[in-house]
């Protein structure tokens, strides 16, 4: 289970290494001010990477958060469809799974070598070992973390993830939690997803980048 740890950022109690936890905290009134955005903006030198779980938002968190800040987005689902001439769910049935992580791999290298700019991945890319060390070298990445209902709730709403179908989905994404937190609690940044608008979830975002160069540079100075 992971740990939530209300936020440290700031205060001196986390190693360099430490990923900012913005935990289930609410962003602060200012965080999707114009005058905010402008100094995160300033200070993102590399592209953002959104990780998680199947229904956690990172596409949906991911597109708003590029519009607030004036960068472009990028989904890899959309890029790997558009690289495979057919749709996720076509490229699983017709060459497996195992297909589809190559070809997910391939596509988020070659992203990651575009200038700044918001990506949004699939559930299992952080998972694929050469996947995650190419978005921890190059990218900042950020775990947008939702609880199993809250995650249930949000994949109801579209029938076209293959991991989902012909099981129970409950199930399913109980096991994967269980064996893909691991790997996203080493992303940069958490960030826990909020049951309301999604402009709660993209304050808190906004909030935990803040966070996050704040005691970057406290740790270099
Ligand atoms: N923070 C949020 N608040 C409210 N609804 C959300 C939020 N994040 C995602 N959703 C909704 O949940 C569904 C799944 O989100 P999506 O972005 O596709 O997840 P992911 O890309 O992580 O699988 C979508 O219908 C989306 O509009
Ligand atoms: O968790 C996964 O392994 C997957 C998640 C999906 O993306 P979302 O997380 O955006 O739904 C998509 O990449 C594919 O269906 C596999
Ligand atoms: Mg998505």
């Amino acid at each position: 289970m992971v740990e939530t740890t209300q936020d440290t950022a700031g205060h001196g109690a986390s190693s360099p290494a430490a990923p900012t936890r913005a935990g289930s905290r609410d962003a602060s009134d200012h965080a999707l001010d114009r005058a905010f955005g402008q100094s995160v903006l300033a200070q993102i030198d590399r592209p953002i990477v959104l990780v998680g779980l199947m229904g956690a938002g990172k596409s949906c968190i991911g597109k708003r958060l590029s519009s607030h800040l004036g960068l472009p987005f990028v989904d890899a689902d959309r890029e790997i469809e558009a690289a495979a001439g057919c749709s996720i769910p076509d490229i699983f049935a017709s060459h497996g799974e195992q297909a589809f992580r190559d070809g997910e791999r391939r596509v988020i290298q070659r992203l990651l070598g575009n200038p700044v700019h918001i990506l949004a991945t699939g559930g299992g890319a952080f998972v694929d070992p050469s996947t995650r060390a190419l978005v921890k070298e190059r990218g900042l990445s950020i775990w947008i973390r939702a609880d199993l209902d809250l995650l249930l709730k949000r994949v109801s709403r579209r029938n076209d993830r293959p991991l989902l179908q012909n099981v129970d989905p409950r199930a399913k994404l109980a096991e994967l939690i269980e064996l893909r937190h691991p790997f996203y609690e080493q992303a940069d940044i958490i960030v826990d997803s909020a049951d309301g608008p999604p402009e709660v979830t993209l304050g808190r975002v906004m909030e935990a980048l803040h966070d996050h160069f704040a005691k970057a540079k406290g740790n270099a100075s």
